[in-house]
């Protein structure tokens, strides 16, 4: 590849959860066309999942052409397989850039499986599917400058792109952007369980909550004024939220959990690492 276009087939590892929400941003952009892609994911029901979308379907390596040559492979499979999976994949990704998204898996450990070749580790979150993800990556030695602009140029039909020069930072951002919307998530079902314990009925509480979740994240990116501030506006002194805040800022309140749930993410990441040989 010799700048950021892509100049040759795209080989996607694993299309579960995430590979699926990559595929989508990809495809619903018309960054790639469908039948540039080749898929390969053992389970039956997304292989045909992928296949609707009008991509290549493979169960494993075995039906890939034996001269087939990836431009840009992208392994979505759990960090526990990544070990066993790397070694079929060595003929056909030697000549372009290899991406992982696997949690915690070094860049040297997938080395170790792959040969000495340009690598990229990516952290993405599911947000990609629709294209308002946030993809942290970081590049191995092998990897081009044109390779890395080939990536990040993909990368960014998924969201925002941040480039890290560290590896430990990759670890960090998994902890944050990688799980956090699972955070948002029982955020939400948090709010709209505690509107049903106030009496509304749980589809308006259910509505009301999501709203408020993409309305004050609209507007925390909308307007760049710090959170703080954001918070500032909406507490009237001696009011309502007020009140809310003295529960949510007290001791080992919100921001204390937060920390531990992002301390205990980062510990998880760290020890995935353990699961593959560098
Ligand atoms: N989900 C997220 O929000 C998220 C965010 C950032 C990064 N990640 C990373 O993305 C990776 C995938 O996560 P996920 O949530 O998408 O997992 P997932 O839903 O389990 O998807 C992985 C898929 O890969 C398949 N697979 C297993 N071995 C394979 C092989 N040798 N070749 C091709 N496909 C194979 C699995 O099939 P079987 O189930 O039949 O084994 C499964 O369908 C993980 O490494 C994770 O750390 C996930
Ligand atoms: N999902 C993966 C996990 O839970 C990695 C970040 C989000 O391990």
């Amino acid at each position: 590849m010799d700048d950021n276009t892509m100049s040759g087939p795209l080989l996607l590892v694993g299309c579960g959860n995430m590979g699926r929400a990559m595929l989508r941003g990809w495809l619903d952009a018309g960054f790639i066309c469908a039948d540039a892609v080749h898929v390969v994911e053992p389970a039956v029901s997304l292989r045909e999942e992928a296949g609707a979308l009008g991509v290549r379907t493979h169960v494993s390596t075995e039906t890939l052409e034996p001269g087939f040559k990836a431009a840009l492979a992208i392994f979505a499979v759990k960090p526990q397989v990544m070990a066993a999976a790397l070694p079929a994949y060595r003929p056909h990704v030697a000549e372009g850039v290899t991406v992982s998204i696997a949690a915690g898996i070094p860049l040297a450990s997938i080395a170790a499986g792959l040969g000495e070749v340009a690598i990229v580790r990516a952290m993405p979150n599911t947000p990609a599917a629709i294209g308002k993800g946030s993809i942290v990556l970081c590049a191995n030695e092998r990897a081009s400058a044109a390779q890395i602009a080939s990536v990040t140029g993909l990368l960014s039909a998924n969201g925002t792109v941040h480039r890290v020069e560290s590896e430990a930072a990759i670890d960090a951002a998994t902890a944050i952007s990688g799980s956090g919307p699972a955070y948002v998530f029982h955020f939400i079902e948090c709010l709209a369980d505690a509107g049903v314990n106030l009496g509304l009925p749980a589809p308006l509480a259910l509505a009301l909550a999501r709203e408020t979740v993409e309305g004050a994240g609209a507007l925390a990116m909308a307007t760049g004024t710090p959170p703080s501030d954001l918070r500032r506006q909406v507490t009237s002194p001696g009011g309502t939220t007020e009140a809310a805040l003295t529960v949510l800022m007290g001791d080992e309140g919100l921001r204390d959990v937060m920390r531990k749930a992002a301390v205990a993410a980062h510990r998880r990441a760290v020890e995935l690492a353990g699961n593959i040989s560098a």
